[in-house]
Formats: C-alpha cells, sequence, structure tokens
C-alpha cells in the first residue's frame, strides 16, 4: 500500500523543501578517544535505521521525510503504540530548578519543591525521586553537576551572559565552515586547559585555565553540554541513540549561541571530574547538538495546555515520528516519559504522525504555523522549509521573547510554548 507522506504538508500549504538522508551504519564508536580530540571538529553525520520492537509500526525510509513510522496493520483508536522511557541529553532551565522536580518533571504552578540537593542545587518532589536522580547520575554525575552549578552560581552569585540573552534571533545562522572555524579556535586554548589540568603546566596554561573560569557562564549551555557528556560516558546505548537521529548541520542559531557553546566546552575542560575528559570534546558537543537541533520534545507543565515551558530532552526511540497538523498518533508525557496513542483508526500502511505544535500554535491559523515550522525564512538556506521541534532551542525562544516578538509574552512564565 502506498505511504501517504506528508499529510500535513497538503493541510498547510507547507513548500517543505527536506533532503533525504540515506540510512547507513552508525560510524561513531562509542569508546573514548585515546588522545584529546581537540582538533578533531567534526561530527558523526550518518543515521541508520532502527527496528522497533513492535508488530504495530515499522521505520521505513521516505521520498521527501526521512524516514517516518508506518502502521504495519490495522490498529484500533487509542492503541497505544509505544513508551519512550530513554531520556537522554535533557535541559532542565535554570529559571525552573527550584520549581520543577529534575527527576519526573512535576511542577505545582510555581511552588518551590520541598527536597532540594544542595551540591547540585536541584529539587525534587519526594525522597523516591531523589533517590532515584541519585542512583542515576551516579558519583560521577553528582559531581558533574556539582562542577557546573558552581560555575553558573559564580563567586558572586548568578551570572548571567546578558549577550546572550539579548541577541536578535534574526541574525544569520553560522554555516558549518563559521561552526568548524570556531570550534578549531577553541583548540589551543583547550590544550593549555588540559596541561594545567594535568599538571604538566607552566604558567601561562595555568592562565589559560584562570581565563576560561572568569568568562561569562550561560547555565542552559553549560547544562546541555553537561548532560551530553555525562550521556557519551555513562550510557553507550542512549548515545548511539542519540547518533541515529537526523542531524542538523547548522544548529546554532547564532555567532553568540555558537560562542556560548565552545565557552561552555572550555569551562567544563576547567572543572569536570578527569575521568570525563576524554569526552569533553569538541565532537561529543557538536554531535549532540546537531541531534538535539530537530529531535528535542519540549518538556512542560502538564496544566495550562503546556503553558509553562521548563526544558527540553532528546527521547531516541520517540524521534521517528514526522509532523503532521492533522496527526494520528498523540503524545502524552507521564514523568520522565513519552507515550504515544493512536487517536483514531488507521490502516496497515498509513504514516502515523505527531503534531510538533503544542499550546498556543494549535490554535494558530496555518501562516502563523507555517512560520513556526520553519526552519528558516530565506529559501537559500539549508534549514528553509524544514518543520522545526519544540524547543528548537529554548535559547532562542527566551531571546524571541525577550525582544517582544510575541508581545505580552515577555518573561519567562510566558515563553511561547513549541513542541
Ligand atoms: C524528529 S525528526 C523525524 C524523523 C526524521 N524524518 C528522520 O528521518 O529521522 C524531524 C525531521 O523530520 C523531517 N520531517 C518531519 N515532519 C516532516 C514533514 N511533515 N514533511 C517533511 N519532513 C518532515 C524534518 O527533516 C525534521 O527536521
Amino acid at each position: 500500500m502506498a505511504p501517504s507522506i506528508l499529510p500535513t504538508t497538503h493541510l498547510l500549504g507547507l513548500d517543505l523543501t527536506v533532503s533525504v538522508r540515506q540510512p547507513t551504519p552508525l560510524d561513531f564508536p562509542i569508546s573514548a578517544p585515546a588522545s584529546p580530540a581537540d582538533s578533531q571538529v567534526s561530527m558523526s553525520t550518518t543515521t541508520t535505521t532502527s527496528t522497533p520492537a513492535t508488530s504495530l509500526y515499522a521505520i521505513r525510509q521516505t521520498p521527501n521525510a526521512g524516514r517516518a513510522v508506518f502502521a504495519t496493520r490495522r490498529i484500533e483508536a487509542n492503541t497505544l503504540l509505544s513508551t519512550a522511557n530513554d531520556l537522554s541529553i535533557n535541559v532542565l532551565l535554570r529559571d525552573y530548578r527550584k520549581e520543577v522536580c529534575a527527576q519526573c518533571f512535576f511542577y505545582d504552578r510555581g511552588t518551590t519543591l520541598p527536597l532540594r540537593n544542595s551540591s547540585t542545587n536541584l529539587v525534587f518532589c519526594s525522597p523516591s525521586c531523589q533517590q532515584e536522580w541519585l542512583a542515576q547520575a551516579g558519583d560521577i554525575g553528582v559531581q558533574a553537576w556539582t562542577a557546573a552549578e558552581k560555575l553558573s552560581k559564580g563567586k558572586s552569585g548568578e551570572q548571567r551572559d546578558g549577550d546572550y540573552d539579548m541577541v536578535d534571533p534574526h541574525l544569520p545562522r553560522p554555516t558549518t565552515q563559521d561552526i568548524a572555524a570556531a570550534w578549531e579556535s577553541a583548540s589551543s586554548l583547550a590544550t593549555q586547559i588540559r596541561l594545567a589540568r594535568a599538571g604538566t603546566s607552566p604558567k601561562s596554561t595555568r592562565k589559560a585555565l584562570a581565563a576560561a573560569l572568569r568568562e561569562a557562564v550561560v547555565p542552559d549551555v553549560l547544562a546541555f553540554c553537561v548532560s551530553a557528556i555525562l550521556v557519551a560516558y555513562q550510557s553507550p546505548e542512549r548515545w548511539r541513540g542519540i547518533l541515529d537521529l537526523v542531524p542538523d548541520e547548522r544548529p546554532y542559531h547564532s555567532f553568540v549561541d555558537l560562542a556560548a557553546f565552545t565557552r561552555s566546552y572550555l569551562q567544563l575542560l576547567a572543572v569536570l571530574p578527569d575521568k570525563l575528559l576524554p569526552l569533553t570534546t569538541p565532537e561529543t558537543l557538536i554531535t549532540a547538538s546537531s541531534r538535539d537541533s530537530h529531535n528535542s520534545f519540549g518538556i512542560r507543565s502538564l496544566e495550562d495546555e503546556g503553558s509553562e515551558f521548563f526544558g527540553y530532552g532528546c527521547w531516541g526511540s520517540a524521534s521517528f515520528f514526522n509532523h503532521s497538523c492533522g496527526p494520528n498518533v498523540r503524545k502524552e508525557r507521564v514523568g520522565r516519559e513519552w507515550r504515544f496513542l493512536v487517536d483514531r483508526m488507521v490502516e496497515e500502511g498509513e504514516e502515523l504522525c505527531i503534531s510538533y505544535l503544542s499550546g498556543e500554535e494549535r490554535t494558530m491559523g496555518s501562516v502563523g504555523r507555517r512560520e513556526r515550522l520553519r526552519g528558516s525564512e530565506d529559501p537559500a538556506s539549508p534549514q528553509y522549509g524544514r518543520p522545526q521541534r519544540a524547543k528548537l532551542s529554548q535559547r532562542r525562544l527566551i531571546r524571541v521573547t525577550s525582544l517582544g516578538l510575541f508581545p505580552g509574552l515577555e518573561g519567562r512564565k510566558m515563553v511561547p510554548p513549541l513542541e
């Protein structure tokens, strides 16, 4: 039966121009590099087609929308298709760190949660969530998050990079060459910091380390990088899941964004536990950004149509659904899991789609939705016409609101919801 591809495109009149990536085997070994990889600024760009363990659907290549999920038999309405419990890279926005449980993302309309871990500054809704988080993080995770928290808090209270928050979202996205050059230019400082950490350091290398620590911190970017490095270190299987996702070769939405990542890299090189240093590399961080960009799900409040955007995360197994504005699959977050349920009866061979939109976007007109789904308004850009996922980046959303492009939505409580 012929697959029904791009239902939304027709509904919205979108002119999507998404290139098809051929599935190829994974080429990125998970093991730590033998030596610091500061001169490697490449990312792994291959994807493979996973085989889900279900008789309900299969993932297949489509002519013009990459891989997609197709029903392999008739499925009744309200059938649970899959449960994604493989949260890997994720960020809980700093502004919400006292209000959202770091384990199950419970949120009670802005109430500060009762249990706080003093070294990481994370809060929990219950002792069991706290214990579960600690067990999953392990000693190395606690050490890494403690080090990041110290950096974010700074000696004189909270540090914020003003430029980062205020950047114009319409600035051009860095090209792949810009990205390679930025990471390359961080490499000599990185080498010095590594030498200083190894204790074989003349004064100049110790200075490099001190300089990295004096730079302004962007806590949410730092958290993204810590999370990525920990996934790469602790969960080879989940990291492979990340590698399997469709990459965005231009994941940084501005030069300020790119600089925040290279700076976070140097800062983390200066403070993370020794064991994590072999994976604290441009390759890890570029790979993480490139996969996160089109594959993250927003983590939102469960009430008020998800008006509170707490953060975002990658659930590798959930990232093969394409977007439709008339989806036949609905998604529900239950704690750290996503559940996908068929909304109406589907026939064998039908494409199973979710909506990438949420909150206010669901009630937007087609023009507004089309704008939200476009990666770029520049037809020359490879992002042009590409549907973008939720967060696409919380960083961008925060800036959009701070620039007042959504009048009345200023302030972090009113970040415009995207999914
Ligand atoms: C989360 S991934 C979905 C799975 C993806 N197609 C793959 O091959 O892995 C999101 C990406 O899929 C593509 N996509 C999703 N929905 C689409 C649609 N309705 N039409 C065309 N491309 C779509 C876009 O490239 C988007 O960036």
